[in-house]
């Protein structure tokens, strides 16, 4: 997949999916799922999302550098990701003619049914096919797609993350909840307790789940493992004042500082708390691995790598 973060960009012939596509939930999935139809019709399949601009304050699901994977995995041809600046006062009519038309040589484009674009979004799909149609550009709306009666959405996941339902944001992403950050280091407490953990920071403006123990697996060495991994402050050892996630892999051992590594939280365990001393923690750590073990046996791992 071709990534492009800089626009004017130009190319011919695409179908492009529109949209913030934060967590590619399945409703995302269907729309980018159209583009990649129409690619084996001919056309070069886009994507085209903004990086995050200043307004947007909503919490991330999941970081651009897993979407541009996942996207990639998918098969989408390009990623058009430019700075929210270069675009913001642009008005619908010059996204359509001047971005759509003669840039990226649009044949069909795909949204979602509330997808909103131009200056301060007061462009509607409505608005987008009168546009396109200028243009003899195929418009196509997709949606809502529903779990349960309720549109999926962005922001429905969030509140499930939040509330620490891991299988409910999972059954709307159709995978379950992936953060991928660098590990950096932390007291070395883990090691001497016989439980070492990876320390992942989530950074400002990251979706963070219910503070917690959670089931969870992680993508170690080519392969999804089995661990499990606390979100919170560690009130046992020193209050932190931002959340944390620490994750113990049972069957590994090495070196993993400076490293990425995409952690799955699979299901919620335990609300976190502060022990009397660093025994009965590590009881409750191994305790919580094994239950985490049972967990993990009910999923395949087969998601995103
Ligand atoms: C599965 C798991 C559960 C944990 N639960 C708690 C907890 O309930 N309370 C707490 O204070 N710390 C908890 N921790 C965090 C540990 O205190 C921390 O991982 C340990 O001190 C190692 O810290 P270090 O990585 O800085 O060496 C937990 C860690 C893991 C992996
Ligand atoms: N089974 C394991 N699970 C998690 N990390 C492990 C494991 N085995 C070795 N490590 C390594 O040990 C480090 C964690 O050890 P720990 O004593 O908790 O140190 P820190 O406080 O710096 O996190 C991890 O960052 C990783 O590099």
């Amino acid at each position: 997949m071709k990534v492009i973060r800089q626009v004017p960009f130009y190319t011919n012939h695409t179908a492009v999916a529109l949209g913030r596509f934060d967590g590619l939930h399945l409703g995302h999935q269907s729309v980018i799922g159209e583009a990649i139809r129409a690619s084996k019709e001919g056309l070069t399949s886009c994507v085209f999302t903004f990086s995050r601009g200043p307004t947007d304050t909503s919490p991330m699901l999941m970081t651009p550098a897993l979407t541009e994977q996942i996207l990639g995995k998918m098969g989408v041809d390009i990623l058009l990701a430019p700075p929210f600046d270069s675009m913001k006062d642009w008005s619908p009519e010059h996204f359509v003619s001047r971005f759509l038309h003669e840039q990226l040589g649009a044949k069909k484009v795909m949204c979602g049914f509330n997808y909103h674009f131009g200056a301060k979004a007061v462009g509607t799909p409505d608005h987008l096919r009168e546009l396109c149609a200028r243009y003899g550009i195929e418009v196509e709306v997709i949606g809502p797609i529903q779990e349960c009666g309720l549109p999926i959405s962005s922001t429905r996941i969030r509140r499930l993350v939040l509330q620490g339902d891991m299988p409910g944001a999972a059954r709307l992403l159709g995978r379950p909840l992936l953060i991928d950050l660098p590990v950096i280091e932390g007291k070395k407490v883990g090691r001497l307790m016989g439980t070492p953990t990876i320390n992942q920071r989530p950074p400002d403006r990251f979706v963070i789940p219910r503070r917690g123990v959670y089931a969870s697996c992680c993508y170690v060495g080519g392969k999804w493992l089995p661990s499990v991994t606390n979100c919170g402050l560690r009130p046992t050892i020193n209050s932190l004042e931002h959340p944390l996630l620490e994750t113990w892999i049972p069957d590994f051992s090495g070196d993993l500082y400076g490293l990425t590594i995409p952690v799955a939280l699979l299901e919620f365990l335990r609300p976190e708390k502060k022990f009397d001393d660093l025994d009965q923690l590590r009881d409750c750590i191994q305790q919580n691995g094994r239950d985490a073990a049972r967990i993990a046996q009910q999923w395949t791992f087969d998601f995103v790598f």
